[in-house]
């Protein structure tokens, strides 16, 4: 079943109201995304990951990400497109804290130059995307799509309006897309952009549906 934006927000809001709080979703989206990707890479140990986040809770997905990639010895370097006192939800800055912690995961707030990884993770916009692409958020896309290295995009490719299927100029061409909870209807008419999609459960109570599906 696919279902809209505002769908999915209502039951993310409907499942933090029950107790399920936000930074939990994140957490298992995070890890959904990583074990999907250690399965499409499977020496991720030997590897080395960038990771591109933006302010948003997408970004924030990403540095879930960071944390359990470093768990498995990736070597992971996160860049954040601004910087952290930006950070616009409060999920999101809770794990950026932690990763400050953690002198395994080489963190950037910004850059002038992008690093050449293996494999590339896509968090800079999801389903909070809204008009043209500003920057630095292009150039980043345009980054990600000028390396020929494994691409995963989390929750949706960046530029892909997961509500309309409309791609903006740029938007992220990803080898994997692991989406969150249910098929977004705007991901599947897009498959040259999301390349194999992976719908992934996040934990979210399915009473969080009632009234909104
Ligand atoms: N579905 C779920 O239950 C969960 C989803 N998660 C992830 O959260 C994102 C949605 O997060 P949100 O903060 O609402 O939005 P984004 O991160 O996509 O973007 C907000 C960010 O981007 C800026 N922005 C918007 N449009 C543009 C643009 N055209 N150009 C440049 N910048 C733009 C905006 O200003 C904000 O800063 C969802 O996709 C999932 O990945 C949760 O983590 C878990 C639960
Ligand atoms: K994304």
């Amino acid at each position: 079943m696919e279902i809209s934006v505002r769908q999915m927000y209502d039951i993310e809001e409907n499942g933090h109201k029950m107790g399920f709080l936000k930074k939990f979703m994140m957490e298992n989206a995070g890890a959904a995304a990583v074990r999907r990707l250690c399965e499409r890479v499977p020496d991720i140990a030997s590897k080395e990951v960038l990771i591109l986040s933006g302010m948003g809770n997408n970004g924030g997905d990403g540095l879930v990400m960071a944390r359990h990639l470093a768990g498995h010895g990736a070597r992971v370097t996160v860049i954040l497109l601004g910087t952290h006192d930006r950070i616009r939800t409060e999920e999101s800055s809770w794990n950026w804290s932690i990763l400050k912690k953690m002198p395994s995961v080489r963190l950037m707030e910004g850059c002038d130059s992008y690093p050449r990884p293996d494999v590339m993770i896509d968090a800079v916009l999801g389903t909070g995307i809204a008009g043209d692409i500003r920057e630095p958020y292009a150039s980043a896309i345009r980054h990600i799509n000028g390396t020929e290295c494994f691409t995963m995009a989390v929750d949706v490719p960046s530029g892909l309006n997961p509500e309309t299927g409309l791609a903006a100029t740029p938007s992220v061409r990803a080898d994997v897309t692991v989406t969150f909870h249910k098929m977004k209807r705007g991901i599947p008419q897009r498959p040259d952009l999301t390349g194999r999609v992976y719908v992934e459960k996040i934990g979210i109570p399915p009473e969080a549906e009632e009234g909104v599906l």
